[in-house]
């Protein structure tokens, strides 16, 4: 533990990158830990991920803390109001997870297209069974996507190489956005009435919270297929399941849930219709290596030269105005 002010304590809390530390550490001016309660007492700087949460009890532990970096995109564990109150500068790292959260988005979209799960869990049981496997193209079918920020938008330009329609509902996205992505700007209405496919990129405010439950499930056509790689808590699980167990939905593909770790009783694992992952999104080397380089830079920049970027919260993003007023 350091108690000399000049050199600041950065604790590191939770999975970090080997060549982002070592930066760290070559500074002479950084003490730069791993996090434990007792070292958090000096803490000057804590950079997370999305597990360690920031709240009044976690922040009343580091009197003296100036900086959080975390390296994600989302920011819901963070309680910016205690945050704001105690005048520490939050930031975090938000094009850096956007490709690998996009590429899974896709990878759970033709998985579950294909019941690519389905088909190899027969193979390893021995059999060699095509009937039930008949599938569709992508080709020329409805991609939506909610939330065309930077992983939605990359989600839509993906969606060009494979020749779908896309849509988009985002109350917060410039037209420019749209027109790069050739995606077209719809209603929540519309874009729940057309898709074949329906992919969630939305922050979890409480705009987003539980957007999609047993009232809008009641506009989805039948074959659609969901993808949720952003935060649980846009979905209501419970009537999600009911919809995939009564058919009125045809599959699932779920990054993200209500609250994680997902629990044995959650009624998605009734469901044969769902392919479940563990919070995969950010989980590439590439990803972790991009967000901790950056957190690094910011927590250099921030105490040797007073500069600060991507900080929260944000202006004019989801969150800003209620989710009912502009639907
Ligand atoms: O970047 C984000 O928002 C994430 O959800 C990353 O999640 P993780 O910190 O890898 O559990």
């Amino acid at each position: 533990m350091n108690m000399n002010s000049d050199i600041k304590n950065i604790l590191i809390c939770e999975r970090f990158d080997l060549e982002a530390l070592l930066e760290l550490k070559k500074n002479k001016k950084f003490l730069v830990e791993n996090y434990s309660d007792e070292k958090s007492e000096t803490a000057d700087a804590l950079v997370i991920r999305s597990k360690f949460r920031i709240t009044a009890a976690q922040l009343d532990k580091s009197p003296n803390l100036k900086l959080i970096v975390t390296c994600t995109s989302g920011f819901d564990h963070i309680d910016l109001e205690e945050t704001q109150k105690r005048s520490i500068t939050v930031m975090f790292t938000p094009e850096a997870n956007a490709i690998s959260a996009a590429e899974l988005a896709w990878s759970l979209l033709m998985a579950a297209n294909r019941q690519v799960c389905a088909a190899h869990r027969e193979m390893k049981a021995g059999k060699w069974n095509r009937e039930p496997f008949l599938g569709h193209e992508l080709s020329g079918k409805t991609l939506g996507i909610i939330g065309l920020g930077r992983i939605g938008s990359r989600v839509a330009n993906f969606a060009k190489a494979f020749g779908m329609k896309t849509l988009a509902f985002d109350p917060y996205q410039d037209e420019a956005v749209f027109q790069q992505t050739q995606a077209l700007r719809v209603s929540y209405e519309e874009i729940l009435k057309q898709s074949d496919f329906l992919s969630f990129h939305v922050p979890a405010t409480f705009e987003t919270k539980n957007m999609f439950s047993r009232s809008q499930i009641e506009y989805v056509n039948p074959e659609v297929i969901i993808v949720n790689t952003s935060r649980g808590s846009a979905i209501n699980e419970d009537d999600l399941a009911d919809a995939l167990l009564d058919k009125k939905i045809r599959f699932a593909a779920l990054d993200v849930f209500q609250k994680e770790p997902l629990t044995r009783d959650s009624k998605l694992n009734k469901c044969q219709n769902v392919i479940l992952t563990p919070h995969l999104g950010a989980y590439t080397e590439e990803a972790f290596s991009k967000a901790s380089l950056e957190a690094a830079q910011r927590v250099t920049e921030f105490f040797e030269l007073n500069k600060t970027l991507n900080t929260l919260p944000l202006k004019n993003d989801w969150g800003s105005l209620s989710f009912a007023e502009r639907v």
